[in-house]
């Protein structure tokens, strides 16, 4: 019998790790596998975490900051957005964890969003053209540095849902 599969609109939130996100991008965090001393012992380097991204002729990596507001809950999904020339990683600078919303591309639209909590040591590094949704802070106006691409092109595209995803309130 053929029905319509319907998708609960509540999105669960998962606890972000390497492999939950392997197929969106890199989680950067202090990663003791990935750890090696330099500076004469006195420095542990955390090594290739990630690989930042700039597709196309005159692209360059830049450095940036994100002061973002934080997010009211329930909160409604209405949108996501990607970037096909370049990565875009968003590592937390004011202590405290953010969510990461990613969707695979089903057929050059984003599918289901994936809601993850990232903790206040982990970013995240989404690979170019990975569907994910603007940043969400939470509880405070938090900062990110934000390393991504620019160069020429249209590095935005955005695509908006018929229906809105909702997240409730994190337990973070
Ligand atoms: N637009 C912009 O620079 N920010 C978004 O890309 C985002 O992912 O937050
Ligand atoms: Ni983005």
């Amino acid at each position: 019998m053929t029905g319509l599969m319907v998708t609960s609109p509540f999105l669960p939130i998962q606890l972000l790790t390497k492999t939950a996100f392997a197929s969106f991008g890199d989680v950067i965090e202090a990663d003791p596998s990935t750890m090696r001393l330099i500076n004469g012992g006195t420095t542990e380097r955390f090594h290739a975490l990630a690989t930042a991204e700039a597709l196309g002729e005159g692209a360059s990596i830049i450095l940036n900051i994100f002061r973002g507001q934080p997010r009211a809950f329930p909160y409604s999904v209405t949108m996501m957005e990607r970037h096909p020339f370049g990565s875009q990683s968003f590592s937390p600078l004011s202590g405290r964890p953010f969510l990461v919303v990613v969707a695979e591309d089903d057929g050059g639209k984003p599918g289901v969003p994936q809601v993850f909590l990232a903790g206040a040591h982990q970013g995240v590094n989404y690979r170019a053209n990975v569907w994910h949704h603007p940043l969400m802070s939470l509880k405070e106006i938090s900062d990110f540095l934000v390393v991504d691409r620019t160069g020429p092109g249209n590095n935005l595209e955005e695509y908006f849902y018929s229906e809105p995803f909702i997240i409730e309130e994190p337990k973070a």
